[in-house]
C-alpha cells in the first residue's frame, strides 16, 4: 500500500479558507482537501494559519493573521473564555450560533442517516430570547492558591482551576452561593480536596436553583464525613441566602472523576427543592438527573407533546424517562404512560413526582430500555406513541427493533446528538418510518451543543 503524505508540513504557513466547526468550536480548513482544525477560526472566514500538529488524516493549526473576518464575529464577553473549557462558541453572535446548529443536523441528517432533506423539515434552532445565566445548576471543583480556596471550571484539557466569580450563562444567584461559601471556607481555614495526594476536604460545591420557586439547594461534597464549624457555618449561609432551603452534605472518599459519592445526608432544611416545568411541580434531591436550561425544557416538551399529537385515547411509551419529567407532561393527554429508565433513584423520584401532582395514570419501571420495552410488548403492551430521549450514544438497536415489531404510529424522538439520531433514523426509516419534521432547541447556549425532537410515523402502505 503506498503511504499518503499529507499535504501540509509542521511548523509551515498556509492559506486557509474555514467552512466549518468541530465539535469543540474549532474551525475547518481544507487544505488540498485535508482537514486542518484551528481554535478562535469562524466559517466564512480566511486567514493565515501555521501547522502545530500533523497526523494521519488531519491536523491541527494555529490562526496567525486573519484576511476575512465574519460579519458573525463577536468579542467574547466572558473574561475566562479563552482559557475555560465550558462554552465554546461566545466568539460567534447569538444568530450565527442558531444558524450553525441548524446547518450542523441538517449535514448530519443528510450525511449519516441519508435523509432526503427535500422530504424533511428540519427548523431553525429555537433559540433563548435572554441566552445567558440560564443554567439552574452550579457544580464548580474547589482547590487552593497560597493558602485560600478557589472554585470555578478547569482550563481546557486540564484539571487545572480557573478561579472564577462569575459564569456568565450560569443564574448570578449559583454564583453568589459558591462565592460565598468559598469564602467562608477559607476564612475558617478549610482544606479543598487534593486529588493527586487524596487529602484535604472540600472536593466540590453545587447549587441548585429552581427556576420558578427561586428555592435553592447547596450541596457540600467531601472526602470525609466529618464537617468543621458545621453550626456557625450554616448559620452564616442561611442568613446571607434567604432561599436556600436545603444544605446537604455528599460524601466521596474515592479516587475518582466522578462528582458525587454513595452517601447523603442532609445538614440543613429540607431533602428537596422544587420547581415547576410548565404546570408540573417537581421535587429536586441532591443527586437528581434535572434539565439544566428549565425555560428551553419547557420549549423541548412542549414540542415532543405537539409530535405526539395525543386526544386522550392513547397508550405511550416514555423510554430513557430519567426522573419522568416528559411522562409526566404527556400523561395530562393521554391514555396511559409507561417510563422505563435505568436508574433506580431517578424512578423513586419519578413515582414521587407523580403523586406530588395527582397523576395517576403513568407506571414506571427501573431497567433498560431495551430489555423492559419487549417484555412489555410480550406481555400484550401496545404504545400508539413512543418516546425515546436516550443519552448521548443513542438507542440501542434492539429497543429500535422492538419498536419496529410494536409498530407504534408516532415515534417522538429526543435527541442530544445529531450523530446518533441520525443513524436511529436510518434503522426506523428501512422498517417503515417516515421522518417529518426536527426541531432543534438551543439548550445550551454559547456551546456547540444541540438538542433536537423529531417527528417520526409510521407509513402508510
Ligand atoms: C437524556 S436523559 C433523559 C431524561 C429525561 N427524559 C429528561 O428529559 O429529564 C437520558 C436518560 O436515560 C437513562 N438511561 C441510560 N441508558 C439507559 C437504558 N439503557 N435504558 C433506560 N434508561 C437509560 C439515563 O439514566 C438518563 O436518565
Amino acid at each position: 500500500m503506498t503511504k499518503v503524505v499529507p499535504p501540509v508540513e509542521k511548523n509551515e504557513y498556509y492559506d486557509a479558507v474555514f467552512e466549518d466547526l468541530t465539535h469543540d468550536g474549532a474551525g475547518v480548513a481544507k487544505i488540498e482537501g485535508f482537514p486542518v482544525f484551528v481554535p478562535n477560526a469562524l466559517p466564512g472566514e480566511s486567514g493565515k494559519i501555521k501547522i502545530v500538529k500533523v497526523k494521519k488524516g488531519y491536523g491541527y493549526g494555529r490562526l496567525i493573521e486573519l484576511y476575512e473576518q465574519s460579519p458573525e464575529r463577536r468579542a467574547a464577553p466572558c473574561p475566562v473564555y479563552k482559557q475555560c473549557g465550558g462554552c465554546q462558541l461566545q466568539h460567534l453572535s447569538y444568530k450565527g450560533q442558531l444558524d450553525h446548529k441548524q446547518k450542523h443536523v441538517k449535514e448530519v441528517l443528510a450525511r449519516i442517516g441519508k435523509v432526503n432533506l427535500d422530504k424533511v423539515i428540519v427548523h431553525p434552532t429555537i433559540g433563548m430570547k435572554n441566552p445567558w445565566n440560564y443554567r439552574n445548576k452550579a457544580q464548580v471543583p474547589v482547590g487552593e492558591r497560597e493558602g485560600g480556596l478557589i472554585a470555578g471550571f478547569y482550563q481546557k484539557r486540564t484539571h487545572d482551576i480557573i478561579d472564577m466569580e462569575r459564569c456568565l450563562i450560569q443564574q448570578s444567584e449559583n454564583d453568589e452561593v459558591v462565592q460565598a461559601v468559598k469564602n467562608i471556607c477559607s476564612r475558617i481555614g478549610i482544606q479543598a480536596y487534593d486529588e493527586l495526594t487524596h487529602q484535604g476536604w472540600l472536593r466540590h460545591i453545587m447549587v441548585r436553583y429552581g427556576y420558578q420557586t427561586k428555592e435553592m439547594m447547596l450541596v457540600f461534597i467531601t472526602r470525609t464525613k466529618d464537617f468543621p464549624n458545621k453550626k456557625s457555618m450554616i448559620a452564616e449561609i442561611t442568613a446571607k441566602f434567604p432561599n436556600i432551603k436545603s444544605i446537604v452534605q455528599n460524601i466521596n472518599p474515592k479516587r475518582t472523576n466522578v462528582i458525587l459519592g454513595d452517601e447523603t445526608r442532609i445538614l440543613w432544611g429540607s431533602e428537596y427543592i422544587y420547581d415547576y416545568i410548565g404546570n408540573i411541580k417537581f421535587a429536586i434531591s441532591a443527586k437528581s438527573f434535572y434539565q439544566v436550561n428549565p425555560e428551553q425544557t419547557k420549549v423541548l416538551y412542549e414540542k415532543a407533546l405537539e409530535y405526539a399529537n395525543l386526544s386522550g385515547n392513547e397508550t405511550v411509551i416514555d423510554a430513557y424517562c430519567g426522573i419522568g419529567t416528559i411522562s409526566l407532561f404527556l400523561a395530562q393527554k393521554a391514555k396511559k404512560v409507561y417510563g422505563v429508565e435505568i436508574v433506580p433513584e431517578a424512578i423513586e423520584d419519578a413515582k414521587r413526582n407523580a403523586r406530588l401532582n395527582n397523576i395517576e395514570n403513568v407506571e414506571f419501571a427501573v431497567g433498560e430500555a431495551e430489555s423492559i420495552i419487549p417484555k412489555w410488548y410480550e406481555q400484550g403492551i401496545r404504545a400508539d406513541v413512543i418516546v425515546v430521549d436516550p443519552p448521548r450514544k443513542g438507542c440501542d438497536e434492539s429497543l429500535l427493533q422492538t419498536i419496529l415489531d410494536m409498530k407504534p404510529k408516532k415515534v417522538v424522538y429526543v435527541s442530544c446528538n445529531p450523530a446518533t439520531l441520525a443513524r436511529d433514523i436510518a434503522i426506523l426509516e428501512q422498517g417503515g418510518y417516515e421522518m417529518k419534521e426536527v426541531q432543534p432547541v438551543d439548550m445550551f447556549p454559547h456551546t456547540m451543543h444541540v438538542e433536537c425532537v423529531s417527528q417520526i410515523v409510521l407509513r402508510k402502505n
